[in-house]
């Protein structure tokens, strides 16, 4: 690994490009070749000079003793034509060669002819003998007749008449006494015999030795074994220096040649030797220095091939891994991860004894300046344990040794504590590598907070900060864990608080979540550290507090401290709010065994405390469940219920106390469920009020209703009203003006023929928000009535202001009619208040004679109930009212 790598300047990049060997070697093996071929051609050149010298030499050496040899002949043959003219000249032609014959100074007749002739040309005297024979006519004897130059004459190399063969002849002028012309002697000589001196050996088969004369004309040539004459050359040609070889028109072949001239004949000797033959030697060693050279530069180039591929691959590694370090460089620059190489320090020794005593920081990058503070070259100085005193003591040390041990990849997150490292947590990441490790650190501070802010949020709740139903479900599930190891108990408490809603409604949510906030504090106050107290949404919460071996008593004590805490008054916007609240509980291992278990059996307690009354805790026993698992499969059908056509509206008359006629009806559902017959509503109403079925439930009743009454006024039957119960849940729902509207439209029914009753407690919760609804529902014409009325907490000054034409005294307050004073006491209270706010008062429930009485007695307009009739099915109120019709009629 190396340090992050500066750009290389280009003059490095040349230098380091020609130092790689697959650069080199070549440029060096063409520099090798190249000496090679030079110091081969150079050799070469040496060695033709000196073979041209030689053969320069040689052409010289072969003249110098042909030139010799044939002055030598010259010399003989002009001796014996003086011999022959002096003996002739002193004795008479025909005398001076028997004489000169018998006494043995005629050369032999085998190669020599002589012969005289007298001054008219005819031969008078030859050896061998030639009788009658002329010469007039011959160049020669012209010569000597005309002039006398004291000088043999060599004429052309020529055939006499007398003999057959060519010969060559020698001659010298004859003078008589007088010193005139008196003949001449001819000596004829074979043209080999000048040549017959070539020496194969010598001069190979091309040399050539040649007389010629100075008229041009060759006398006698011989190359190799053919000798041949009279061919005419330019003799100033063959004089030129024998420096080059050169082609002569005899042969056309080329030679090293030579000539020198003999005055006295007026011959030239001409040596010859052929170039091809004389550089032959010359050539083969020139093939030789060619060949070796050649062999030796194939195999060094063979060789340096294979040096260079090796090489190559060695460069494509070194190139490789250069480039990985590059890379490396580069990426660990500009990662945001702190990498740091460090390399093994080992003790010296050896085997087991050997063993690392320290890490080097050998590379670091950007980042890791910044995680340490300290810059790269400060890190590279130094050791690991020098830098981080501590990385024994923590294990840090030990564990990167047995990293590079074993090799591979090892990472965790790691809540550092040393100060040299600027991040609370991070992600090491370290890699076992030759002779080192690798170590990436990531500084996950950040991600870490976030991880534990939204582990947070996702297991609290935002308003009270306790932990939510998702955190409750895992702590109750870790205490039961614990608890069944430890044989021991936990509690669950499922608080509800009552008649929170009221106060949301009344005081705002707000006050109510300020109230929430309160009460939660007040329950963390009641119960120890380790225990939970969690919020499980609206005003819902939930205890998980593991018990050890507490009995019941200690249990139910601290449940009535918890409702104790709660009941206490809370200051809200100035005004004080006092709310109870429903505690339900179960015992692990008691009550259930299992986290669900435990939490739907404090549930089903704690509706059983609800039923009970509010403001007291229940521990679950076992027939609770019975009554809440019917409650969720009523619930279940409910679902189904509407559209499965199984709801039934009946209609209970409502009677003029006065006239006793009927003036109306109230709707009144029921369900006739599949198994369980018919289902009363005060089972089946609250279910579906607090599912939020109830929407559906009364938009069918508006609607079903409102089509009774017309179809009741489309059969002639005299009009009546149709008072149809409103639930809060529905009468909150935004839309509840345009379901009414929808439903009066669609039956075709005039709205003064429709009355809606809703409760005391559901108009007092938000008085202003009732009011503006209900004086919606008043102008479209829709009467409106007040249910229940005594059992909730009206105000006078409210009631004034609401747009209500019909209070309904509560049927409890009717039953005991007869018999309480209070409740008689309450009646004439409601009559009279009625009356006083212009409103019609009408009693429920009314039974007996008695109750009619008093109720008439004391002003009531109206009255329903048993005593005149039960609710009944439409068909029988059609009866009734057209029985009445009748009557009215009758
Ligand atoms: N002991 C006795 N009871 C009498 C007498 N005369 C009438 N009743 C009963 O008193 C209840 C009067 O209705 P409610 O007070 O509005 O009380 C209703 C009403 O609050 C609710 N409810 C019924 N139908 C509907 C509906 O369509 N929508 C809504 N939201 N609630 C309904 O269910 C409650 C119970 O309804 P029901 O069981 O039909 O009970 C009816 C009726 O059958 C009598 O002389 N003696």
């Amino acid at each position: 690994m190396t340090p992050a790598a500066r750009p290389e300047s280009r003059g490095n990049r040349w230098l380091r490009l020609g130092l790689e060997t697959y650069v080199s070697l070549p440029l060096f093996t063409l520099l090798l070749l190249g000496v090679i071929w030079a110091a081969t051609f150079h050799f070469i050149g040496n060695e033709r000079v000196a073979a041209q010298e030689a053969a320069r030499d040689s052409v010289m050496e072969l003249l110098d003793t042909y030139e010799a040899q044939v002055a030598r002949n010259l010399n003989g043959i002009d001796q014996t034509l003086k011999l022959v003219k002096y003996a002739a000249e002193r004795k008479g032609p025909t005398e001076a060669l028997p004489e000169l014959a018998q006494e043995g100074l005629l050369p032999p007749g085998m190669v020599f002819a002589v012969s005289i002739a007298d001054a008219t040309g005819r031969i008078v005297a030859s050896s061998p003998d030639a009788p009658g024979m002329t010469v007039a006519g011959e160049r020669y004897f012209t010569i000597h007749r005309e002039r006398d130059t004291g000088q043999p004459f060599v004429a052309r190399t020529a055939r006499d008449r007398g003999r057959k063969d060519w010969h060559i002849h020698f001659t010298r002028r004859l003078n008589g006494p007088d010193g005139l012309f008196a003949g001449a002697v001819i000596l004829e000589v074979d043209p080999s015999y000048f040549t017959s001196g070539y020496e194969r050996a010598r001069q190979g088969d091309q040399g050539l030795l040649a007389i010629a004369g100075s008229d041009g004309v060759m006398r006698s040539v011989r190359i190799g074994e053919r000798t041949s004459w009279g061919q005419t050359v330019d003799l100033a040609a063959w004089e030129r220096p024998a420096a080059q070889p050169w082609t002569s028109a005899l042969d056309g072949v080329p030679r090293y040649t030579a000539t020198r001239m003999l005055r006295t004949y007026g011959l030239v000797v001409v040596a010859g030797l052929a170039e091809a033959e004389q550089m032959a030697p010359f050539e083969a060693r020139r093939r030789t220095h060619l060949w070796e050279a050649g062999v030796a530069s194939a195999v060094l180039f063979l060789v340096i091939v294979l040096v260079w591929a090796w090489s190559w691959q060695g460069a494509k590694a070194r190139r490789r891994i250069r480039r990985a370090q590059e890379t490396y460089a580069a990426a660990s620059e500009a990662n945001l991860d702190a990498f740091f190489v460090l390399r093994a320090i080992w003790s010296k020794g050896a085997g087991a004894d050997r063993r690392i005593t320290d890490f080097r920081i050998v590379s670091a990058n950007s980042r890791a300046e910044q995680i340490t503070g300290l810059a790269k070259d400060v890190m590279r100085n130094n050791t690991l344990l020098q830098w981080l005193p501590r990385a024994r003591a923590t294990g840090m040390f030990d564990r990167l040794c047995a990293i590079m041990a074993k090799g591979g990849v090892y990472q965790e997150e790691w809540h550092n504590d040393m100060p040299e490292f600027k991040a609370e947590w991070m992600h090491w990441q370290v890699v076992g590598v030759e002779g080192g490790v690798v170590a990436i650190l990531r500084d996950i501070t950040e991600s870490k907070r976030d991880a534990e802010r939204i582990f947070h949020m996702a297991h609290h709740d935002a308003l009270t900060g306790l932990p939510n139903r998702s955190l409750i479900g895992d702590r109750l599930e870790q205490s039961i864990l614990l608890a069944e190891r430890e044989s021991q108990q936990v509690m669950v408490a499922f608080v509800d608080l009552d008649s929170f809603k009221l106060v949301n409604d009344t005081l705002g949510h707000t006050a109510g979540d300020e109230l929430l906030k309160t009460v939660a504090g007040r329950m963390v106050d009641c119960v120890r550290k380790s225990d939970t107290v969690g919020r499980f949404g609206g005003d819902e919460f939930v205890l998980v507090l593991p018990q050890g071996d507490a009995g019941d008593a200690d249990r139910a004590a601290l449940l009535e401290k918890i409702l104790a805490a709660v009941v206490r008054p809370v200051l809200l916007d100035g005004q004080e709010v006092q709310v109870s609240c429903s505690i339900g509980a179960a015992v692990y291992p008691h009550d259930g065994r299992d986290r669900d278990t435990l939490m739907m059996n404090a549930d089903a307690a704690m509706y059983r405390a609800k039923e009970l009354g509010k403001n007291n805790c229940q521990f679950y026993a076992q027939e609770m469940n019975a009554s809440l698992e019917e409650k969720l499969a009523l619930m279940e059908g409910l679902r189904r219920a509407v559209d499965d056509k199984q709801l039934r509206l009946l209609y209970q008359p409502k009677v003029d106390l006065a006239s006793g006629q009927v003036f109306g009806v109230e709707a009144l559902i029921r369900w006739q469920h599949p198994e369980r017959g018919m289902v009363r509503p005060d089972l089946f109403i609250p279910l579906a009020e607090e599912s939020g079925m109830i929407v559906a439930i009364g938009e069918w009743v508006l609607r079903e209703a409102c089509r009774q009454a017309r179809d009741w006024q489309d059969a002639g039957l005299p009009p009546i009203s149709m008072s149809v119960n409103v639930s809060p849940r529905q009468f909150d729902d935004r839309r509840l003006v345009a379901r009414v509207a929808a439903a009066l439209a669609e039956a075709g029914l005039e709205p003064g023929w429709l009355e809606l009753e809703v409760t005391e407690s559901l108009i007092m919760r938000d008085v202003q928000q009732a009011v503006d609804k209900m004086r919606e529902l008043e102008g479209m014409g829709i009467a409106l009535s007040i249910d229940d009325f005594g059992t909730g907490y009206s105000s006078l000054a409210a009631l004034k202001s609401f747009p209500i034409s019909r209070l309904k005294i509560d049927k409890s307050f009717v039953r005991d009619l007869a018999h309480s004073a209070d409740d008689q006491a309450i009646a004439r209270a409601i009559i009279s208040l009625s009356h006083q706010l212009q409103m019609r008062v009408i009693a429920e429930g009314v039974e007996t004679e008695q109750q009619r009485a008093f109720l008439t007695q004391y002003g009531c307009d109206e009255m329903q109930g048993y005593l005149f009739s039960k609710p009944v099915p439409p068909e029988d109120i059609g009866a009734m009212l057209a029985r009445s019709a009748h009557d009215t009629k009758g």
